[in-house]
């Protein structure tokens, strides 16, 4: 499914949670959407979720508007931190009222899975713990395959071995049934490497939108002598600079790592983590 924001913009009271974004996403791919707190992230998800309407503009999947369209919505499903299902509902209640709204569900997956994270199929959602929570809603998310499946910072208390065989499963089930995962979280080194595009938010507008493969090339520090790498960084765009004993490490954007080497300088790449928080941080951060 095709998913296009044309000159979206979202406020709350006077609060601008997306500024006039325009962008479009393709399937399939696993997206990483990434930004500081309050960037616009869930907003964006939300409206695409056709929970929210925008305040101008549009978000557009296959050319229709997601909010009160069934026909779209049973192709997306969204899994936010909490509260995703009813608190009295029991984990089977909550499988069957899946299984009857996405066309998609996959009833054995659900199981195997309920199976593996150890959850009760008996219980209420109000008894699980914060993690067995996060677990449903991750096997909700999974088993739905939902051509357009969003995860928003999923996995509250569920601990690093469960999150870490969410990762795995995630990665199985996208390569035997591709589609659009959209991925939003604030531990991106331990996801990174699943994130075939990265978006990143900051203060309501997408400030990167780049295939990670191509950002991991064309994003790395270089570091010399003070006046080599003054003179090799004046026509680049330069996130980061630190300057120690007469030696400069620049981090550039959007620039070709082997003509760097070639010039002999030492060039090392930059984790997406870091380079979000060189493009999002407040003291002198952003493109220069
Ligand atoms: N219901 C609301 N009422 C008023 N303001 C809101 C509401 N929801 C979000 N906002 C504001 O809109 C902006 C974007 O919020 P949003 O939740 O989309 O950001 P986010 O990138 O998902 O942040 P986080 O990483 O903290 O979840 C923030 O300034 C937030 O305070």
């Amino acid at each position: 499914m095709i998913i296009e924001a044309n000159n979206l913009t979202k406020t709350y009271k006077n609060k601008i949670a997306l500024n006039d974004i325009s962008f479009s996403l393709e399937e399939p791919k696993i997206y990483g959407l990434l930004g500081r707190n309050g960037a616009g992230k869930t907003t964006f998800m939300q409206v695409l979720a056709g929970l929210l309407l925008p305040t101008n503009g549009s978000v557009l999947v296959n050319g229709q508007t997601p909010f009160d369209n069934q026909k779209i919505t049973e192709s997306i499903c969204l899994i936010k931190e909490g509260d995703n299902f009813k608190k009295d509902l029991k984990v089977k209640n909550v499988l069957t009222i899946a299984s009857m709204f996405y066309p998609t569900w996959d009833n054995q997956l659900a199981f195997q899975l309920i199976d593996e994270f150890s959850l009760d199929l008996n219980v209420k959602v109000k008894t699980l713990s914060k993690g067995m929570e996060s677990a449903l809603g991750i096997i909700v998310g999974l088993a739905s395959k939902a051509p357009i499946t969003m995860f928003d910072e999923p996995y509250i208390g569920l601990d690093a071995s469960a999150r870490n065989r969410f990762y795995e499963v995630l990665v199985e089930q996208y390569q035997e049934h591709k589609r659009t995962i959209i991925f939003s979280t604030h531990l991106i080194d331990e996801v990174s490497l699943l994130f075939e595009e990265v978006l990143i938010f900051e203060g309501g507008k997408l400030i990167v939108k780049d295939d990670t493969d191509e950002l991991r090339e064309s994003c790395f520090s270089v570091s010399g002598p003070v006046a080599k790498v003054e003179a090799y960084i004046a026509n680049k765009k330069v996130v980061n600079k630190q300057e120690f004993a007469g030696m400069l490490t620049a981090t550039v954007l959007n620039a070709n790592k082997q003509a760097a080497r070639e010039q002999g300088f030492d060039v090392e790449g930059v984790p997406i983590q870091k380079l979000m928080i060189y493009l999002t941080s407040k003291q002198g951060g952003g493109v220069k």
